[in-house]
């Protein structure tokens, strides 16, 4: 017989990527891919781009566990905007008392830090600029060199006829192509997002990124994100854009990132080994129970 889950959770968002935030703090809810997907869902469940769940501690020298759904229902490596609303609200309801906190994700440890204002700072950990560990599949392709950088080709089967647009696989323990764009909002994003994000040379599928380049120490960027679609903003795309904008000697080494949903801003001092610095707002938006289907 159908029966349903009551379950509890906070709503929240950060430049506009909202999520769905569930405690398993004290008891796993065992949720599967469509029980996520239907909390995602906005016109049967709460609405979300993505779902954060708070778990204890897996091991020593951490304090949490951050595990994160995509609203299509897949569980990826990581979330940056996620990442500041999951500190906030493991310092917010009291589930610790420390300001830098460090957390365990399927890519890594990251340290996000609450400041006085309510923003956050995390720290990100080094990029993956290796084209295969991103993974990206260069076979047969040839690169351009820009900066100290290098530029990809991407050959993309649009409704019209082949286009290629140049991009830079980076991964910030989730994968991304960043390209450059004149104007973010005339970027091709509807048409080309959804064909570079299941791209075959992207074995693990892609997030998106179109940026545009205002001046050194600014750009406007938008992102297609991998299981979500354009989302109003993309934290791990932002410093995945910087990093790749820095490497093609555009970019300083502190940049305010625009995105449709607010502003971030993302530090990094250039090297391979040199970690990202993402500053922005974390915000609660209200709190419910809803009741889900316990067969999906
Ligand atoms: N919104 C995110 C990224 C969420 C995961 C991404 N869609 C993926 O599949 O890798 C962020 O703020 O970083």
């Amino acid at each position: 017989m159908c029966g349903i889950m009551q379950i509890r959770f906070t709503k929240m968002q950060g430049a506009g990527n909202d999520f769905v935030v569930l405690d398993e703090t004290q008891a796993r809810l065992g949720l599967s891919a469509a029980q996520y997907r239907y909390l995602a869902n906005r016109h049967f469940g709460v609405g979300a781009d993505q779902i954060l769940t708070v778990r204890p501690a897996p091991s020593e020298g951490v304090d949490f566990e951050y595990v994160i759904h995509n609203a299509d229902g897949g569980e990826v490596e990581q979330c940056g905007n996620g990442a500041r609303c999951f500190a906030r609200y493991v310092h917010d309801k009291g589930l610790t008392d420390k300001s830098v906190i460090r957390v365990q994700t399927l890519s890594g440890v990251i340290a996000p830090e609450i400041h006085g204002n309510g923003r956050v700072t995390v720290d990100m950990g080094a990029p993956q600029l290796d084209p295969v560990k991103v993974p990206f599949s260069t076979e047969g392709l040839q690169a351009e060199t820009l900066g100290s950088a290098q530029k990809w080709p991407l050959t993309l089967d649009t409704p019209v006829q082949p286009a290629t647009v140049w991009i830079a696989p980076v991964s910030m323990g989730n994968p991304h192509a960043v390209q450059l764009v004149d104007d973010v909002n005339a970027a091709a994003l509807e048409v080309h997002g959804p064909l570079i994000e299941s791209h075959t040379r992207f074995p693990q599928r892609v997030n998106a990124g179109f940026m545009q380049i205002v001046n050194r120490g600014e750009v406007n960027l938008r992102v297609y994100e991998r299981g979500a679609g354009e989302t109003l903003a993309c934290g791990t795309g932002a410093c995945a854009a910087v990093v790749a904008g820095i490497g093609w000697g555009l970019l300083d080494q502190r940049v305010d990132v625009h995105t449709r949903g607010g502003l971030l801003t993302i530090e990094w001092a250039g090297a391979a080994q040199d970690r990202v610095r993402m500053t922005g707002p974390a915000e609660f938006v209200f709190e419910g129970q809803i009741d889900i289907p316990d067969t999906l």
